[in-house]
């Protein structure tokens, strides 16, 4: 049941931030009588749905969720409250809110009502599919997500920068879902002259990320996807005072642009942050992604590896100088996993948590 409530929070992916997806499912006589999901922020919460749909089942019934109820007043009512109305008997819950505003205060609710409640079911797949939620309540940033394809010998493009295509359909399908998942996309000046990219999640229905360019100069092609096409909206970030014609023809073309200074990927995410980001993925190149990391703004590394040599002293790679000087220095990833794509192979790990 807890695995269902995950499928139906899935439905919402990308579009629920700041806040979390949430799955519920309430069982009667071993029967699913009703089912709900967090759809966006400002819309009932997923519980709320489940109670709808059961109707006068929900009474004496048990109801799956995979965050613990709210217990507070914010864009809605508290859930804890409308199931202890409703007259459930019981709640199993994937995992206890971090969010201040709830911590156990929902659980604790629920007990005092004489509910009985189990936590902790499916816990690690809860939290990981609100790792963008838990990290933005826990650290008051966005989760970093650094993704780069590359070859086995470690490059991300020929010397001359020619990099369509690294790695296998499958694999780049597999990037548009991650995509689809995130608030917000993140390249720098570089890879819009060179690769000219789209960032859009490219299927159809499903959620495009916000397509942002990071560039100090703002010495940028005029014509580029990311301001010719509006598939998905565009944000240009620079300095105050860059290139103002451009600029100019930017917000002509529909495309925002906001000056922060200096701007950094600390001072990038701490601007998402604002608007209600949970989760980031930076798709840029090496320089970029040094700085992200090296600031804290990257928390896990999706690399995925082509079973290709392309050679070349010059030829890019995916993270730039971190300026280390020995092994012991080296960052290691944790939590690892490795999957194969057709003949592509992808290492998901996370960096070393930094407070
Ligand atoms: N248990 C639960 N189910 C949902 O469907 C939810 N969206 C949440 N969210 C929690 O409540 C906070 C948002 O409250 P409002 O939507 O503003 O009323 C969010 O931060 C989570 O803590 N929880
Ligand atoms: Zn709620």
């Amino acid at each position: 049941m807890m695995q269902r409530c995950l499928e139906l929070a899935r439905r919402a992916v990308g579009r629920t931030s700041p806040n979390p997806m949430v799955g519920a499912v309430i069982v009667k006589d071993g029967k699913i009588v009703g089912e709900g999901f967090h759809p966006r922020a400002g819309e009932p919460h997923a519980e709320v749905f489940a109670l709808k749909a059961a109707g006068a089942d929900a009474r004496g019934a048990t109801i799956y969720v995979s965050l613990e109820p709210c217990n507070h007043y914010g864009r809605t009512p508290p859930c804890s409250e409308a199931l202890v109305a409703a007259g459930v008997s019981k709640v199993v819950v994937g995992m206890v809110d971090p969010n201040p505003l709830v911590a156990g205060g929902g659980i604790a609710r629920l007990r005092a009502a004489g509910i009985e409640v189990v936590v902790g079911v499916e816990e690690e797949a809860c939290k990981k599919l609100n790792e963008g939620f838990v990290h933005r309540i826990l650290y008051k940033r966005p989760f970093g997500i650094l993704k780069y394809a590359m070859t086995l010998d470690g490059k991300i493009a020929t010397s001359t920068g020619h990099s369509a295509w690294i790695t296998n359909e499958a694999a780049r399908h597999q990037v548009h879902q991650v995509r689809s998942a995130c608030d917000a996309v993140i390249v720098g000046g570089n890879t819009v002259r060179h690769d000219n990219p789209h960032l859009t999640s490219h299927q159809e229905g499903a959620h495009n990320p916000l397509r942002i360019v990071m560039s100090r100069s703002l010495e940028l092609p005029e014509k580029a996807h990311l301001w010719q096409t509006s598939e998905a909206p565009t944000l240009v970030l620079t300095e105050q005072g860059a290139n103002p014609g451009f600029q100019e023809l930017l917000r002509k073309l529909g495309v925002e642009v906001v000056e922060l200074t200096p701007l950094t990927p600390t001072r990038a995410m701490a601007y998402l942050y604002e608007r209600g980001f949970c989760s980031v993925l930076w798709e840029c190149g090496g320089v970029l992604a040094a700085s992200a990391i090296a600031q804290g703004a990257v928390q896990k590394v999706l690399a995925f590896i082509a079973p290709k040599i392309i050679g070349g002293d010059s030829a890019p790679t995916p993270v730039g100088d971190l300026g280390f000087n020995t092994m012991t220095e080296a960052l290691s990833l944790e939590r690892v996993e490795m999957r194969v794509v057709g003949s592509d192979c992808v290492v998901e790990g996370y960096l070393p948590t930094r407070h």
